[in-house]
C-alpha cells in the first residue's frame, strides 16, 4: 500500500478561517438573541436543529483535532442543511396553494400594491413558519448569515470534510468530499493534487469520486446527455433528456424561489409613520421580487462557473422542439414552439419554424390545436408579471428619489399665499410663498440679528466667505419657524417625515466704499445638497456636500437694501431661470438637489437678512439642537430663540467646504454637550 503521508494537509487549514470567525460571532449573537441557549445538536425535542450550529461546532472540533466529533458535526450540519430547504419547499408549495392570490399592480396607486403586496408576504411567511415550526426548531427557523450561506454555496464544509475523512484514514469518504468540493473550485490547485493523490492510493475506487451535491445540481448532466443525443441524431433520447432537463430546471427554479420567503425580511415596524410604512413595503416587496429573479441565474451557472447561461430556459425549449420535431412528435414540437414563443413572442425565427410545422401537420388538427406546456405557461406568465412589478418597483424608487414631481399641495396657513410655482419660477420643485412673517415678526427677528452683533456674533465684522466687499452675520436661530416646517412639509407633500436639518439667519451688508464695478456675487450659484459642476453639467452627491438635506426655504426679513437678489439657474450656473427680490414674509422654497442650483446677486448697498432652513427625510440627520432648544423653551416659556455664539460661516458656504459639514457635526455634539 502506498504512504499516506505524501498528502500534503496544509491547503485547507488556512482555508476560510476569517470568514468562519466572523460568522461565528454573528451566530453566537443570533442564538443570543433568540435566546435558545439550549439548543441541542441531536434536537432532542424531535426538532431539526440550526446547520449553522452544526456547522461552527464542526469546524471546532476541526481545529481541535477532534476528527471523530469534526465529521459527525460536518455531516450533519449538511444533511440538516438539504432537510430543512426541502421542508422549506415543502411548505411553501402548500401555503401558495391556500394563499395563491399574489397581488397585481396597480398602476394608478402602487402605494396599494405595494400594502397589497406586504400583506402576501406577510401571510405568506407566516404560513411557512407555521408549517416549518412543525419539524425545525424555532432557532433552525431564523435565517441564517450571509457568511454560512456563502460556506455552503462554494461547499466549504466538503473542504473541511476532505482532510477530517483524511486523517479518519477513510479514504473513499475523503476521496468523495475532495471531488464535491472540486466541482464547484475546480480551479483549487491544491484539490486537485489531493485528487490526484486518491487516485493513486491503492483502496481507492473511481466510483469513490462521486459528487456528493449532485443531487442539487441534475439539470446539468441531464444538458450534457441532451447535447450528446443530439450529437449522435439520437432524436428521441434527446426529447427524453432536453424534458427531464426542462423540467428539472422549472423544479429547481421554483425551489430556489421558495427559498426568498425566508430570507431576512424584516416587516416594517413604525405603523404611525404613515407613508414610511409605504416606503418599506416598497422595499419589502423588491427585495423578494429581486431574490426572485436572482434564482433564474443561479439554476442557469454550472458549479465552478461564474457566468450564467443566458436564456436558459429557451434556450432548452429551442432545443427540445427541434429535436421533436426530428423524432416526429409534432404536436410536441408545436407546443414547445409556443411555450418558447412565451417567452419572446415575435421572435420571427420561432414563428416561421410554427409556419413550418404546421404546415407540415395540415389535416393533423390534434397537432394544430396543441398549446403551450400548462407548466411553463403558468412560470412565463408569473415571470413576466414579476419582471414587470420589479421594474416598475425600481422605477418607482428612482422616481421617488428622483423625477417625482413635488409640490402643489395646499399651504394651511392663514394669510399666507401662492406667489409663484413651478411654472412662474421657470422650474421644477419651487415655490414662492408670501405672508408668511408679518412686518413685526420681521422686525423682532431682525433686532435679534442687530443684537448678535452688537454683542460680538462670530461673524461680526468678517468679511464675507464669498466675497470681500460686504460684511458678513450670521446666527443661529431655533425654535421658531414651525410654520415654515408646516408649509414646506404641506407644499411639497414630502412622502416621509420632515425633520429640521439646520437653521440659521444670515445678513449680509455692503462694505461702504467698496461697491464700485461690482461683479461679484453675494453667494455664488450652488446647490444645496450636491457640488455642482458646472462644466458638466453634474452634481456630485458626496462629501463635503451636505447630501442629506431634501428641501430648503429661505425666508426673507427686510428689503431696504440693493442688490441681494435670490436667482434660480440651469445647471450650467449661468443661465438665470428665475429671479426672487427678497421682502419681509417672503419665502422661497424648493428641493435641495440638482434640479435647483441657485445664488444670490451682490448687496450693493445696506444690509439683507434672512432665515435659512434645511429639512432631511433622514432622522439621524435632524438637528438636535435645535430639538433640544425647543424642549427647553418649552420647558421655562420664555425666549423662542436662543442665539448662538462662536457660529462661523461655515453654515452658508454649504456645499462647497470641506471643513463646514466636519464643523456643523461637531458644534451639534459640543452644543448638546453645554446642553
Ligand atoms: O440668502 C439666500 O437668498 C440664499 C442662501 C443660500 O442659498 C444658502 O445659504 O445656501
Ligand atoms: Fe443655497
Amino acid at each position: 500500500m502506498k504512504s499516506r503521508r505524501s498528502l500534503p494537509l496544509v491547503m485547507v487549514l488556512s482555508l476560510n478561517f476569517a470568514a468562519v470567525y466572523v460568522a461565528l460571532l454573528l451566530f453566537i449573537a443570533r442564538v443570543f438573541i433568540a435566546g435558545c441557549s439550549g439548543v441541542s445538536s441531536e434536537g432532542s425535542s424531535g426538532l431539526l436543529s440550526p446547520y449553522d450550529e452544526l456547522y461552527y461546532r464542526g469546524v471546532r472540533a476541526y481545529f481541535r483535532e477532534d476528527w471523530e466529533r469534526a465529521a459527525e458535526f460536518l455531516e450533519k450540519s449538511i444533511s440538516t442543511r438539504d432537510k430543512i430547504l426541502r421542508i422549506r419547499r415543502k411548505c411553501h408549495s402548500e401555503c401558495l396553494a391556500a394563499n395563491d392570490t399574489f397581488p397585481k399592480l396597480d398602476k394608478e396607486d402602487p402605494i396599494l400594491w405595494d400594502m397589497g403586496a406586504l400583506e402576501w408576504i406577510q401571510l405568506q411567511a407566516e404560513c411557512v413558519r407555521f408549517c416549518m415550526g412543525q419539524s425545525v426548531s424555532p432557532a433552525a427557523l431564523l435565517p441564517v448569515s450571509s457568511d454560512i450561506e456563502y460556506e455552503f454555496s462554494t461547499r466549504n464544509p466538503y473542504n473541511y470534510l476532505q482532510v477530517t475523512y483524511y486523517k479518519l484514514n477513510k479514504m473513499s469518504k475523503a476521496a468523495a468530499a475532495a471531488h464535491t468540493f472540486f466541482v464547484a473550485n475546480p480551479s483549487h490547485l491544491e484539490m486537485r493534487n489531493n485528487i490526484e493523490k486518491y487516485r493513486r492510493m491503492l483502496g481507492v475506487k473511481e466510483e469513490a469520486f462521486q459528487d456528493r451535491e449532485k443531487e442539487k445540481e441534475l439539470h446539468w448532466d441531464m444538458y450534457d446527455a441532451a447535447v450528446d443525443a443530439e450529437s449522435s441524431f439520437n432524436w428521441a433520447k434527446a426529447v427524453e433528456k432536453w424534458t427531464e432537463c426542462v423540467n428539472e430546471t422549472l423544479k429547481l427554479t421554483e425551489e430556489c424561489r421558495a427559498q426568498c420567503m425566508m430570507a431576512p425580511h424584516v416587516i416594517p415596524e413604525e405603523k404611525n409613520h404613515g407613508e414610511a410604512v409605504y416606503e418599506k413595503a416598497a422595499d419589502l416587496s423588491l427585495s423578494l421580487l429581486s431574490c426572485r429573479q436572482m434564482c433564474v441565474s443561479l439554476v442557469s451557472t454550472r458549479p465552478g462557473r461564474v457566468s450564467a447561461l443566458e436564456d436558459f430556459l429557451p434556450l432548452q425549449l429551442e432545443h427540445l422542439h427541434i429535436a421533436q420535431f426530428k423524432a416526429g412528435d409534432l404536436r410536441g414540437a408545436v407546443e414547445t414552439l409556443r411555450s418558447l414563443l412565451l417567452f419572446y413572442p415575435s421572435d420571427s425565427d420561432s414563428l416561421k419554424n410554427l409556419e413550418l410545422y404546421t404546415e407540415t401537420v395540415d389535416g393533423n388538427s390534434e397537432a394544430q390545436s396543441a398549446g403551450p406546456a400548462s407548466e411553463i405557461a403558468r412560470y412565463v406568465q408569473r415571470a413576466l408579471q414579476e419582471k414587470a412589478l420589479l421594474i416598475s418597483g425600481l422605477l418607482r424608487t428612482l422616481c421617488l428619489n428622483l423625477c417625482e414631481k413635488h409640490g402643489g399641495g395646499p399651504v394651511p396657513v392663514a394669510g399666507v399665499t401662492v406667489t409663484l410655482d413651478d411654472q412662474g419660477l421657470n422650474g421644477a420643485n419651487r415655490v414662492l410663498l408670501d405672508g408668511v412673517l408679518s412686518q413685526s415678526e420681521c422686525d423682532r427677528v431682525m433686532q435679534l440679528a442687530t443684537i448678535a452683533a452688537s454683542v460680538g456674533d462670530g461673524y461680526q465684522g468678517r468679511r464675507s466667505p464669498h466675497t470681500p466687499h460686504e460684511k458678513f452675520e450670521g446666527l443661529t436661530v431655533l425654535g421658531a419657524l414651525k410654520t415654515v416646517k408646516t408649509l414646506m412639509d404641506s407644499y411639497f407633500r414630502t412622502p416621509s417625515s420632515l425633520y429640521f436639518a439646520y437653521t440659521h439667519l444670515v445678513c449680509r451688508s455692503a462694505i461702504p466704499g467698496h461697491q464700485e464695478g461690482r461683479s461679484d456675487l453675494s453667494h455664488p450659484v450652488h446647490v444645496d445638497n450636491c457640488i455642482l459642476e458646472p462644466e458638466t453639467r453634474r452634481c456630485w452627491r458626496e462629501a463635503p456636500a451636505f447630501t442629506h438635506r431634501d428641501l430648503s426655504a429661505v425666508l426673507y426679513l427686510n428689503d431696504d437694501f440693493e442688490g441681494g437678489d435670490f436667482f434660480f439657474t440651469d445647471r450650467d450656473a449661468k443661465t438665470v431661470t428665475a429671479t426672487v427680490k427678497p421682502k419681509c414674509g417672503r419665502l422661497v422654497g424648493f428641493t435641495s438637489g440638482p434640479v435647483n442650483p441657485h445664488g444670490v446677486t451682490a448687496v450693493t448697498a445696506g444690509r439683507r437678512c434672512a432665515l435659512v432652513l434645511w429639512f432631511t427625510t433622514e432622522k439621524h440627520h435632524r438637528d438636535m439642537e435645535r430639538e433640544e432648544a425647543e424642549d427647553m423653551w418649552a420647558a421655562d416659556g420664555q425666549s423662542m430663540v436662543k442665539e448662538e455664539k462662536g457660529a462661523d460661516q461655515s453654515h452658508v458656504k454649504s456645499a462647497r467646504s470641506g471643513r463646514s459639514q466636519g464643523k456643523e457635526k461637531e458644534r451639534g455634539r459640543a452644543r448638546r454637550d453645554e446642553l
